[in-house]
């Protein structure tokens, strides 16, 4: 158990600041300051508490939003292709209403992914316990909250009671050290993280970010990083709040205002790991080995720099060499073939990995003056109806529209084919999302994991491209 008069982690100072009831085992029950809640996992929660008669126990604490089924066309209402899907967004619509919970339906410039609109509305604050039926709740993490998904049983205790039961996750410190070199992004560094730790590398823990490289990134870049920690095996990811925390909070419609503001921000500043804290892992890498990375096969691990060539199976070991064999079959790629020879079909820009403002300006960068390739197709997809509209303040939906791609409603989309936005089977996609599973993006679909300009780049290319190079042609 954590001694609190000794130097302590920040996981270990927010996990202190929640604890409600302990255990003789050490399981505790932690207060939970935040529950966001989509259509997916909240249906059977919610019908859970109807059943017994009981209310949410802290509706202003719970923020509700439909993102993984909603068509990402005009059609919002009608377009929904198939049952299920239909039955989840209509019933998180009944129940956020009659529960009385904070709630952005389709007609809500606010609606968004969930771990896009948490952070947009202020909702997301340093220092927090923040909960989602998702395992990409690790993304709130970037505010140096304790961040993490929850099971629809577990969506159920929160409501009811605003607490859930925890046990202690160990201390692991990722440290980018240096700076990055031009063309690498945040989607660079963690998709090299997984890449050199593997999916496993993070059970177990909750992953503290940390280094040079690290501060040096915008908010919206720490998200990335940390929306991916679930990706290497986390419990949770981390970064310590500072004075870029600071300034993005501040004036959020949700966040402290006046001496609230005051006197939270006193407390925030006490939200770093001690230099002498424990870790139970350490892994560092520095910030210039790191370059545009992108993913060859259907694990988020299977990341390599642009630069290498499809690795062959034999060069694993273990029960890898049995996945890796399988991924490049699945893939339909063969070893040795350079990552630059990887001819795509489409391109997706969006997900709650790097579907916000600054993932956009970059994609419209590469973009400028440029087109599609022949026989590409492309979707843009904004993280939330503000993202949508403030693209659309600085004309970038027509630097898209010139270029070739669709210009959607904000929403999970392609990102997984829970919604009518999916590859055809066979298709080949550059994507900004996070997860490169087997018919993640529609059945048979495959997935290349990347950054924005990357999947721009790939676009107007044909294939897989380095930033590097293409950075330096000229727009046509
Ligand atoms: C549908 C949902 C439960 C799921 C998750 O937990 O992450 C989804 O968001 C995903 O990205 O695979
Ligand atoms: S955008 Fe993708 S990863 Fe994020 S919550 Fe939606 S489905 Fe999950």
């Amino acid at each position: 158990m954590t001694n609190t008069a000794a130097a302590r982690t920040l996981y270990d100072k927010i996990w202190d600041a929640h604890v409600v009831d302990r255990s003789e085992d050490g399981t505790c029950l932690l207060y939970i300051d935040r529950h966001l809640v989509h259509e997916v996992t909240s249906p059977q929660a919610f019908e859970g508490l109807r059943m017994t008669g009981r209310k949410v126990h802290a509706p202003e604490r719970t923020i509700a939003v439909p993102d993984h089924n909603v068509p990402t066309t005009w059609d919002r209402q009608n377009g929904i292709d198939n049952e299920e899907s239909r039955i989840q967004v209509d019933a998180l619509d009944k129940n956020a209403r009659e529960f009385g919970v904070h709630y952005y339906p389709v007609n809500d410039i606010r609606q968004g992914i969930v771990h896009i609109v948490g952070p947009e509305q202020g909702w997301t604050l340093p220092g927090m316990t923040v909960v989602c039926g998702d395992s990409h709740t690790a993304t709130h993490g970037a505010f140096g909250a304790l961040a993490h998904g929850i099971g629809t049983s577990e969506v159920e205790h929160v409501l009811a009671t605003q607490t859930l039961i925890q046990k202690k996750s160990k201390n692991m410190k990722v440290e980018i050290t240096g700076r990055l070199a031009p063309g690498v992004t945040a989607k660079d560094i963690v998709l090299a993280i997984i890449g050199h730790t593997g999916t496993a590398g993070g059970t177990g823990y909750v992953i503290e970010y940390s280094g040079e490289a690290i501060r040096n990134l915008s908010m919206e870049g720490r998200m990335t990083i940390c929306n991916m920690a679930i990706e290497g095996g986390a419990r949770a990811g981390l970064i310590a709040p500072d004075e870029t925390t600071f300034e993005y909070v501040k004036g959020r419609a949700h966040a402290p205002k006046g001496a609230q503001w005051e006197a939270a921000l006193t407390w925030w500043r006490t939200l770093y790991s001690d230099d002498d804290a424990h870790w139970d892992k350490v892994v560092t890498l520095r910030a210039e080995d790191i370059a545009p990375t992108v993913t060859w096969g259907t694990s988020p691990e299977d990341a390599l720099p642009i630069t290498a060539d499809v690795p062959a199976p034999d060069s694993f070991t273990g029960g890898k060499v049995e996945a890796a064999r399988r991924a490049l079959d699945y893939m339909g790629l063969t070893a040795g073939t350079p990552l630059t020879q990887i001819a795509i079909d489409a391109v997706f820009i969006g997900s709650c990995t790097n579907g916000r403002i600054e993932d956009l300006r970059a994609a419209a960068d590469v973009l400028r003056g440029r087109k599609l390739a022949d026989g590409v197709r492309g979707m843009v997809v904004p993280g939330s109806g503000l993202v949508r509209a403030q693209a659309e303040e600085e004309g970038l939906d027509q630097i898209f529209k010139d270029a070739g791609f669709e210009w959607r409603l904000a929403g999970c989309s392609m990102c997984l084919g829970m919604n009518p936005d999916q590859l055809a089977p066979g298709e080949r996609c550059a994507a900004t999302s996070n997860r490169n599973f087997e018919g993640r993006q529609g059945y048979k679909g495959r997935t290349h994991l990347m950054s924005p300009a990357m999947a721009a780049a790939a676009g107007v290319t044909g294939h897989l491209v380095d930033i590097r190079d293409f950075a330096a042609a000229p727009a046509v």
